[in-house]
């Protein structure tokens, strides 16, 4: 488990403060991957690399499993970052080492283990990753996605509790990151690791997150399951981010219910609901017509899910209603 109580960081440039994230409480908790998502400048990088102390914070205490990192003296630091570990947007490769040295060079810097066992370790992270074959090849010699699982590869070597992603696929193409995707949601599962990941893009979070925090201007602004999040979003920052990945426009949408006859409700079916013919049945018991605005059906994580925005008209609205509520189906009245 990690816990932000009252964390906070202000950067001084030239004399003047700049606070990065104002003073915030944050509980991540252990075993699952955990989304942090906002636009640029909103303080997620800050945030992210507070966890390991490649920042100090202004204030404010950082819990991970029962200790105050923010009271660790060097060494207790040293060991500390042992157990987390860290993926870059840019891979961040030493371009004179080999595929096999990368991975292996937090192993030497900790100094504990012979070179056998170095060698080991290596040879089992390189299939882990699978990328068997490229041991002696030279990060230049990659593709970004090959890239990518070096650096994650190399993040493993220590055998960390917690692994940091800070923009992991941004660089890559949506096959690659796809692929890169799947690879952290096994190690997540198969490790039992504590992943944090930090993005700008709706979908990551979308794929692999359990949780997730919305992030403007330093603040964090909404938090919770993915699903209560995404499908349901309060704060204005996150209906953005809700509205770009789904290229709705909120404003051509509200004209649109001037348009129709009826009340407009948003439907949101989860799990099995979304695969009923609910509407239509309904529509034939209670004698009402609808108008269909928008529709979408996807996945977050495993969990399918259907939001529909719809005007109900005539009939007996009542029961329409009570109808949706009893098939489990969220209403949300949108005039
Ligand atoms: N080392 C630093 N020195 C001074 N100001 C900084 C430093 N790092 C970040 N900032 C400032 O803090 C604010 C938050 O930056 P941060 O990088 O944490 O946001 P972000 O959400 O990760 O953005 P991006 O996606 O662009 O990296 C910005 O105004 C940024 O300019």
């Amino acid at each position: 488990m990690i816990q932000f109580q009252n964390i906070h960081k202000t950067y001084l440039v030239k004399g003047q403060a700049i606070t990065a994230l104002h003073p915030c409480q944050l509980s991540i908790p252990r075993g699952q991957i955990y989304g942090l998502i906002g636009h640029s400048g909103a303080g997620k990088s800050t945030l992210l690399r507070l966890i390991n102390r490649l920042e100090t914070p202004s204030g404010g205490q950082l819990w991970v499993d029962g200790v105050d990192v923010t009271q660790l003296d060097a060494a207790g630091l040293r060991q500390f970052r042992q157990g987390v570990g860290m993926i870059f947007q840019h891979f961040n490769l030493l371009s004179s080492q080999t595929v096999a040295d990368n991975i292996a060079m937090p192993l030497r810097l900790a100094g504990q283990h012979s070179a056998k066992e170095i060698e080991a370790k290596v040879a089992q992270l390189l299939r882990r990753v699978g990328l068997e074959d490229h041991a002696k090849k030279y990060p230049a010699q990659l593709s970004g996605g090959q890239k990518q699982r070096v650096g994650i590869a190399r993040a493993l070597s220590t055998d960390p509790k917690i692994l940091l992603c800070d923009e992991a696929t941004s660089a890559l193409d949506p096959e690659t990151t796809q692929q890169v995707l799947d690879l952290l949601l096994e190690i997540n599962q198969e490790l039992k690791l504590t992943l944090v990941l930090i993005t700008h893009e709706m979908e990551v979070v979308r794929k692999v997150a359990d949780r997730v925090a919305v992030m403007d201007k330093g603040h964090i602004v909404e938090e919770g399951p993915v699903a209560q999040v995404f499908l349901h979003p309060q704060h204005p920052t996150t209906r953005r981010f809700v509205y770009e990945a789904e290229q709705l426009d909120e404003q051509a949408l509200i004209e649109d219910f001037s348009k129709v006859e009826g009340q407009v409700y948003r439907l949101t079916f989860q799990g099995e609901a979304t695969y009923q013919p609910l509407l239509a049945q309904i529509a034939k018991e209670t004698q009402a017509d609808f108008t269909l605005l928008s529709g979408r059906i996807d996945r977050i994580k495993s969990t399918p899910y259907g939001q529909l925005l719809v005007a109900f008209h005539g009939g007996n609205a009542q029961q329409v209603l009570e109808k949706l509520q009893q098939a489990d189906v969220t209403l949300e009245a949108m005039n």
